[in-house]
């Protein structure tokens, strides 16, 4: 199928990848007696603010990201395209200020409404009424004739890698309570789809690169959970990135197709101890330790070689290798400061410890709440995280700066500077992800079809548009 095949471009250099991290939050009132508020007008009050500057609850902020109200009334935060894990951090991290930062204005027009209450924003996956929201990964690849067969190759990766990236959750049964690695991997129904709502795939497969078309393809995963621990994040964007490089130059992988995916999700999920086995399609069977130990081991071959050795690809196979042995040896103190799955199971078993109780007790419940709760004062993750027993992998500083200012070497930078001076400027705007657009007159639409691009004459151009009349 060569003729199919489009070549990437010259001036990109094929290591180089755009990522972006799409969070849904958790949307709760605490109110005590008084008239029943839906989840709709908790949300239309939080976005208060929003609607007043961006004259919409799906806007553009200045940092290139997108915030919007979700089905279901999840607020949404999709960060900007980055093309370094830092810059991502960094901006997802952003991403849970900038909601938090709505709650006052949301509780103050609340009680103007009558509603005495505190508003909270979890960043997980899952609310008490037994509903999943997601966190989803996009990653950019080289458009290829074989995508859907390229696609489901990443398939016994993402069912196996919650062992080391899940987000940990106590789940509830009718015979008791146990603790599992993934709160998402119950509500996943198939391997892949293009439809996101109706079916749960695990990889997206509708075609929107938000890119040149006949170069790129957007990869959505939309398995994963949400992560709170920077050094999670770290390594669950950048071990699917490592794997991407190796499928993307052609590299033969391990041949570890699973005979039924979403058995194997949840029989992973739910196995603590790492040592139930999944079936292959060849009829092997083997461990989530062992697919996962196989992946890297595939990847620590081409490291010197394919794949640049760097600080940060060193980072990254220390703490997946890590991840593995702790599960193998049952030593969770391996990443207990780094894994949000054994960060929360110490919490947990601490609190059940000395409360004497069940895993199934409702405080144990509110505990895990608790700790994805965004709030900086509030929220358990960053109680410990203050105290210094969670490792961090980018600064304060980082992140403060990434509230207000865009990825400065992607598509984001464009998109960033404009819609800054385009709110400055009092003009009526649109943007997209692709465009940028002075509304109102006409030839004022900007097209940005390479997210690498950060710099354009064009973009220039509109800018000194907007300060003329
Ligand atoms: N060319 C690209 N390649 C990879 N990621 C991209 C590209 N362009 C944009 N992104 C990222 O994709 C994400 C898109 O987020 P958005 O919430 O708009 O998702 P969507 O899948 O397009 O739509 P929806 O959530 O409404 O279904 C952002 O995080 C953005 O940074
Ligand atoms: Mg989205």
């Amino acid at each position: 199928m060569i003729l199919n095949e489009i070549p990437p471009p010259l001036d990109v250099d094929p290591a180089r990848r755009i990522f972006g991290l799409e969070t849904e939050f958790g949307l709760h009132l605490d109110t005590g007696a008084g008239r029943p508020v839906t989840p709709e007008e908790v949300a239309g009050h939080l976005f208060h603010s929003v609607v007043q500057w961006g004259r919409s609850s799906n806007v553009f902020l200045p940092n290139a990201s997108r915030l919007y109200i979700d089905v279901g009334a999840h607020p949404e935060y999709a960060t900007a395209e980055c093309d370094t894990l830092t810059d991502l951090i960094a901006l997802d991290k952003a991403g849970e200020r900038i909601v938090h930062d709505l709650i006052a204005g949301g509780e103050e027009r609340l009680r103007a409404a009558g509603v005495d209450g505190t508003i909270h924003l979890y960043k997980n996956n899952t609310d008490s009424a037994g509903n999943s929201y997601g966190c989803h990964e996009n990653y950019l690849v080289r458009r290829r004739a074989d995508f859907k067969a390229f696609a489901s190759a990443l398939l016994p990766f993402l069912v196996t890698r919650q062992i080391v990236t899940g987000a940990g959750t106590i789940t509830r049964t009718p015979s008791g309570a146990h603790y599992s690695f993934s709160p998402r991997a119950d509500h996943m129904w198939e391997g892949m789809s293009s439809a996101t709502t109706r079916s749960r795939p695990m990889i997206n497969t509708r075609d929107e690169p938000h890119a040149n078309a006949e170069l790129y393809r957007r990869m959505h995963v939309i398995v994963g959970d949400s992560t709170m621990a920077e050094p999670t994040a770290l390594l669950k964007v950048g071990s699917t990135d490592l794997i991407l490089r190796l499928m993307e130059a052609r590299v033969p992988l391990p041949e570890l197709t699973l005979a039924r995916e979403m058995q194997a999700i949840r029989d992973v999920a739910h196995d603590l101890t790492g040592r139930a086995t999944v079936e292959l399609a060849d009829g092997r069977r083997l461990t989530a330790v062992q697919v996962q130990q196989t992946y890297l081991d595939a990847v620590r071959a081409h490291v010197g070689g394919l794949i640049e050795r760097t600080d940060e690809v060193d980072q990254i196979l220390d703490l997946w290798q890590r991840g593995i042995d702790a599960v193998r040896t049952q030593d969770f103190s391996l990443v207990a400061t780094e894994l949000d799955w054994a960060i929360k199971h110490r919490l947990v078993m601490r609190y059940r410890d000395r409360l004497g109780c069940a895993l199934d007790d409702a405080r144990l419940a509110r505990l895990e709440l608790a700790f994805h709760d965004v709030s900086p004062q509030r929220g358990l993750f960053y109680r410990l995280q203050n105290q210094g027993l969670v490792r961090r992998i980018v600064s304060e500083e980082a992140i403060e700066a990434a509230k207000t200012r865009a990825p400065q070497t992607t598509r984001a930078r464009l998109r960033g500077e404009f819609v800054e001076k385009a709110l400055a400027s009092g003009r009526d705007f649109t943007v997209d992800w692709v465009h940028l657009k002075i509304a109102g007159s006409s030839g004022t639409t900007v097209l940005l079809k390479d997210p690498f691009r950060s710099e354009d004459a064009r973009v220039d151009a509109l800018i000194d548009l907007l300060e003329t009349v």
